[in-house]
């Protein structure tokens, strides 16, 4: 028996453009001689779907767009698509409106319906707020073969993957107990550092305790926050990863059941023609280039699906702005991608100079307003109301909001989206300035710390790599959205070969240039120290006491920790920005903002 994983990315709430995807699958599946296709969770509306589930009439188009992808579907294949579907005893029983399912559709008609157990309600997910959980061991006949279904967190557990493995959750064991032949798993599970390497481990571990081999089928794309690597996989009977889709990008797969040998065998995958050893398994190791591949897949499918072509951004020859820049000319091509060069009186030549250099070598477009002027008419505006207060963080930040104008003034007016370029350093400690710098549609590294932007943009520049010239323009995916704006004739290509982000941009000290000879760390602990101490408070819960134990300064510690804890309201006005750790300022932290001082 063959089976084919879809990996799809899905546009969330887009049914009749999502069901177009499930049915080219499809077809591409029963071109292969494949019997069954598995597609992510809830591949027909997108994940996550969040309060587009409240809304009924979105509810009830699913359910007729299932019914009709069924009837359009090749005969003689089987397809597993996940859905949300109405909770008919919802209203007696007093339980959620619906469930997070699979339809197994086949022969025209949806066959059976089987829901998600597990929902998980940590972090990011917040899948209690609308769905049932499931109660029943999911499973169904195809030919010979027994075969448990299983929805993303179903398969999951609480265990320390990388160390003792002992526990097995129980819908997978339930599944075990009626004696199925082959588990498969309909997942969107998002990305963060390392968690590829998460998941095969504990899916590893389950076969392992259980002999029954698993089909994984992860949804792709980025949607908002959240960055969905696919990564799909297959594991046979002994454990062994033996097969692996592409990461970061849509992939299809068929994998062979040998019936005879009651395991899987065999692969064939569009983007992989030859599987190395290498390939067959996710690393516990994060690596620049994993970090890379996520961010630029954030960028151009939020750009995409929120219907741009183009972004602007200010440049400022400062670290920052020089990564966002590069990132987006990967991910929307360098001729959709404008950099504004603002100076002020405080910018240094060389911020002048190594913002052009960049925006060279990238090839983007790139636009100068010098802002003394606007300065001076700010001054002169406030100079009797200030009269008699010194120079301070109030004139400082009207530099930057003064940016932030200008950059909304473009947005607006070409319809291009603002990139904020705040990192996860910075936005912890409250280093931006609200409506200035924080200005933006989205904010591409702020879940990047400073000493990750700086080996990110040397690895960057250790692989030479250079933006796709000329770019294929994003266009909106399926309707209901705008036409494709027309594109601008592209700048020139960049210089192949030659290193994108100029060495002086890696090497100067940080500064805001609000103030004269101002650097970062006259206000700040050196990055390391910084993200050292932001990791063991942040993602690692530590306590004052366990950080200064690990051998931080008292004092530094205490300072940082009242600074991360002023900053709250910050972060809640924030942009969106796109999720890479297991700990971002995003959907998945909710901090009260006003609170007692203590916590
Ligand atoms: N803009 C840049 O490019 C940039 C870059 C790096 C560092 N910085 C630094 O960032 C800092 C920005 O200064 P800032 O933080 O004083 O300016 P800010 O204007 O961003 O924030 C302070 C303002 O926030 C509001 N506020 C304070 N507490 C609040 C709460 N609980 N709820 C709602 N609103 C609240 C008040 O209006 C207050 O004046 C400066 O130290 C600057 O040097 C700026
Ligand atoms: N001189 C500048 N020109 C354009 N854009 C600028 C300039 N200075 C700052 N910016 C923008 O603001 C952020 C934050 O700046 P910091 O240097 O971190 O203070 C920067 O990334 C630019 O987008
Ligand atoms: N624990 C799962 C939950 C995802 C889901 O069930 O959708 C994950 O992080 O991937
Ligand atoms: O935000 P930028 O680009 O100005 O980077 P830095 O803060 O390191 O100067």
């Amino acid at each position: 028996m063959k089976i084919a994983i879809a990996q799809l990315n899905p546009t969330i709430g887009d049914i009749f453009g999502n069901s177009n995807l499930i049915l080219e699958a499809a077809k591409k599946a029963a071109g292969e001689g494949a019997n069954l296709l598995l597609t992510p969770e809830l591949s027909l509306i997108g994940y996550p779907p969040r309060d587009l589930l409240m809304n009924p009439s979105f509810i009830a188009a699913a359910g007729a767009q299932l019914q009709q992808l069924a009837q359009n579907l090749p005969a003689d294949l089987v397809v597993i698509v996940g859905t949300a579907i109405p909770n008919a005893h919802s209203g007696k029983k007093g339980g959620k409106s619906l469930f997070n399912s699979a339809a197994v559709l086949s022969n025209g008609i949806v066959k059976q319906i089987f829901h998600k157990r597990l929902l998980p309600t940590y972090d990011v997910f917040d899948e209690d707020r609308y769905f049932e959980p499931g109660e029943n061991s999911n499973y169904f006949n195809l030919g010979e073969l027994k075969i448990g279904v299983t929805i993303c967190e179903d398969l999951w557990n609480n265990e320390d993957f990388w160390g003792k493995r002992s526990y097995v959750g129980e819908p997978f064991l339930d599944l075990v107990k009626v004696g199925v032949d082959l588990v498969v798993n309909l997942s969107a599970s998002p990305y963060s550092m390392g968690k590829r390497g998460v998941r095969s481990a504990m899916l590893q571990h389950s076969v392992i305790r259980s002999g029954i081999p698993i089909v994984y089928a992860n949804q792709v794309g980025g949607n908002d926050d959240l960055i969905f690597d696919g990564s799909s996989f297959s594991v046979n009977k002994k454990g062994e990863l033996i097969q692996v889709l592409a990461s970061f990008e849509t992939d299809f797969a068929v994998i062979e059941y040998d019936e005879a040998k009651q395991d899987l065998i065999g692969i064939s995958s569009q983007n992989q023609t030859e599987i190395t050893p290498a390939q067959l398994s996710f690393t516990p190791q994060v690596g620049d280039a994993e970090i890379w591949a996520a961010l630029v897949l954030g960028v151009r499918d939020y750009v995409r699906k929120c219907g741009f072509s183009k972004v602007v951004l200010g440049l400022s020859g400062g670290i920052d702005s020089a990564l966002v820049a590069t990132i987006a000319s990967f991910a929307i091509g360098p001729k959709n991608v404008l950099g504004v060069l603002m100076p002020s009186p405080y910018s240094s030549d060389h911020s002048v100079n190594d913002a052009l250099e960049l925006a060279k070598n990238l090839g983007i477009g790139m636009e100068m307003l010098p802002i003394a002027d606007l300065m001076k008419t700010y001054d002169r505006t406030l100079a009797d109301l200030f009269i008699n207060t010194t120079f301070g963080i109030a004139e400082e930040n009207i530099q930057s909001r003064i940016r932030g104008n200008l950059l909304m003034a473009i947005s607006n007016k070409f319809g291009h989206l603002l990139l904020s370029t705040g990192n996860k350093s910075e936005m912890a400690v409250g280093y931006c300035t609200l409506y200035g710098d924080m200005n933006g549609g989205l904010a591409v590294i702020s879940d990047v710390p400073k000493t990750r932007v700086y080996s990110l943009c040397r690895w960057l520049n250790s692989v030479g790599a250079v933006p796709p010239c000329p770019p294929s323009p994003p266009c909106p995916p399926s309707s209901p959205s705008p036409p494709c704006p027309p594109s601008s004739p592209s700048p020139p290509c960049p210089p192949q070969g030659n290193e994108i982000i100029p060495g002086n941009i890696i090497s100067k000290a940080p500064s805001a240039e609000l103030k004269p000879g101002q650097i970062d760390q006259d206000s700040l602990p050196a990055y390391d120290v910084l993200d050292d101490i932001l990791q063991r408070l942040i993602e690692n819960h530590e306590s004052v006491k366990q950080i200064v134990v690990a051998g931080h300064d008292e004092a530094v510690v205490a300072r940082i920790v009242k600074l991360v804890r002023q900053a709250e309201f910050k972060r809640r006005q924030a942009p969106p920005g796109l999720k890479i750790s297991d700990r971002a300022f995003g959907t998945g932290w909710r901090m009260p903002i006003a609170k007692s001082s203590i916590y």
